[in-house]
């Protein structure tokens, strides 16, 4: 865990530090509560070891202050003070618990055990809430398309840092799954990821479910609740769709990012939280700033770094693998026992134009699925829509123009660079560049 020990007595902060490291936690501190609470602003905490009395300060005060600040972490107050009114006022502000002042490296053991219990189980409660529902095939994160690899380092890379990340690609393309797998890659992966659905709910709901609000608020808001900002501190905080945010939820965002400083709905008192943004979109967000529908300041600063998603039909390498994955899944609920695909089936998809990218796949494998009457699916188990014939084939009912666009499409999901591509359809890059955008 990664703990702050808060105390001006060198010796305590050294002796507590060589006790916690070879504990193998990782450790920091600070002499005073400003040093302490600007450590807390600027990095993700677990736990804090809270002298009761720093120097002219008091220990409880600074209690309150910290879980403003961090209200998702640990605090236990240390102190050579005990008394059990102390313990107990100290519990009632917030604190997790308390230790005596000089203590055992057993008793400090024993507390941290039980805070790390705590807060497993507490992961683990958030994470089967998500789970619910949501219960899918296997996560695959490798891939055989060049644009798709590229995507995937750019994503890992960028999973360690604190950068904010914006993921682009067409609906279905698994924005929402590769954030949550960037988020258990991150430093923060023991905090929670937490999901925000931008257009899921009127302007007044999503600000109230970003940032909480106090009782009172507005009609029907009968108890103050936290909201998804402070749910996620120490975390990361999922936007999905976030180019359909509106313009005022935009402004308290960028005020979230720029200061880390948000209120809740009803309230002037500002709080903190350290989250890292990943946000979503499937639009055109330079487009909605051109149009003024989306802040440019809140652009640059969800965009430190972007990636693009290839839709599933520029993927071509990928689906044979990624429909066995669907199958094996939900074969496996449907109870039947379908081994595989034949080779029409397997041609059909890879022909497919797929719309819907990897959501749309699993529905029709599903169906397939509980269609098929052998062992493996056949073409004609699938949706018509994919049944081949539907789609463009050399020597079919198609113009020169469409099977130029497919050959273009499929040539550059296959080759690493444009460069690459313009070289084995025999064209300039330029020309190849004027060709994608009209197409
Ligand atoms: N890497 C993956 N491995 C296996 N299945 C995946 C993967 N990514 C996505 N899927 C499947 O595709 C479905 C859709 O993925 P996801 O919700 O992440 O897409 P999205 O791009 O966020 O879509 P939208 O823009 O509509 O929110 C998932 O529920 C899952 O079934």
């Amino acid at each position: 865990m990664r703990i702050l020990i808060v105390d001006d007595e060198k010796n305590i902060r050294r002796t507590l530090t060589v006790a916690l490291e070879s504990m193998e936690h990782e450790v920091s501190s600070a002499t005073n509560s400003a040093l302490a609470l600007a450590e807390l602003k600027a990095h993700p905490y677990d736990v804090v070891l809270l002298d009761l009395r720093l120097s002219q300060e008091s220990g409880l005060n600074v209690l309150e202050e910290i879980l403003q600040v961090a209200p998702r972490v640990s605090v236990v107050m240390v102190t050579a003070y005990a008394s059990v009114e102390t313990a107990v006022e100290a519990m009632r502000r917030g604190a997790f618990d308390y230790l005596p002042k000089p203590c055992t490296p057993d008793q400090v053991r024993q507390v941290l055990g039980r805070i790390e219990k705590t807060r497993k189980l507490e992961r683990r409660v958030a994470e089967l809430e998500s789970r619910l529902g949501t219960e899918g095939p296997e996560i695959d994160l490798t891939s055989q398309s060049p644009t798709m690899q590229k995507a995937l380092d750019v994503a890992f890379k960028a999973a360690g840092s604190e950068a904010t990340v914006l993921l682009l690609g067409e609906s279905g393309t698994g924005k929402s799954v590769l954030a949550r797998a960037m988020h258990q890659r991150s430093p923060r992966r023991t905090g929670a990821f937490v999901t925000v659905s931008c257009p899921s709910l009127s302007r007044e709901l999503l600000e109230s479910d970003l940032f909480g609000h106090v009782k009172g608020a507005f009609t029907g808001a009968v108890a103050d609740t936290q909201g998804k900002v402070a749910a996620a501190d120490g975390g990361t905080l999922f936007l999905d769709e976030i180019g359909e945010l509106p313009l005022e939820i935009q402004a308290k965002l960028l005020r979230l990012l720029q200061e880390r400083e948000y209120e809740r709905v009803g309230e002037t008192k500002p709080r903190r939280a350290n989250v890292r943004v990943i946000s979503a979109t499937n639009r055109d967000l330079t487009q909605a700033v051109a149009a003024g529908k989306f802040r440019e300041d809140l652009f640059y600063r969800l965009n430190v770094i972007s990636l693009r998603l290839p839709p599933l039909r520029e993927r071509v390498n990928d689906i044979e693998r990624l429909a066995m994955i669907h199958l094996r899944f939900l074969a496996g609920h449907s109870g039947k026992d379908v081994q595989g695909f034949s080779s029409e089936a397997l041609e059909a998809m890879r022909q497919y134009a797929w719309p819907g990218n990897l959501r749309e796949m699993r529905n029709i494998i599903e169906r397939a699925a509980i269609l098929c009457s052998g062992e493996s699916i056949e073409a004609s188990d699938l949706a018509d829509s994919i049944q081949p014939g539907s789609e463009i084939r050399l020597g079919g009912k198609f113009t020169l123009e469409q099977i130029e666009a497919e050959h273009i499409r499929r040539v550059v999901a296959n080759t690493r660079t444009l460069d690459e591509a313009a070289e084995v359809l025999g064209i300039d890059p330029a020309t190849l560049y004027r060709k994608r955008k009209k197409l």
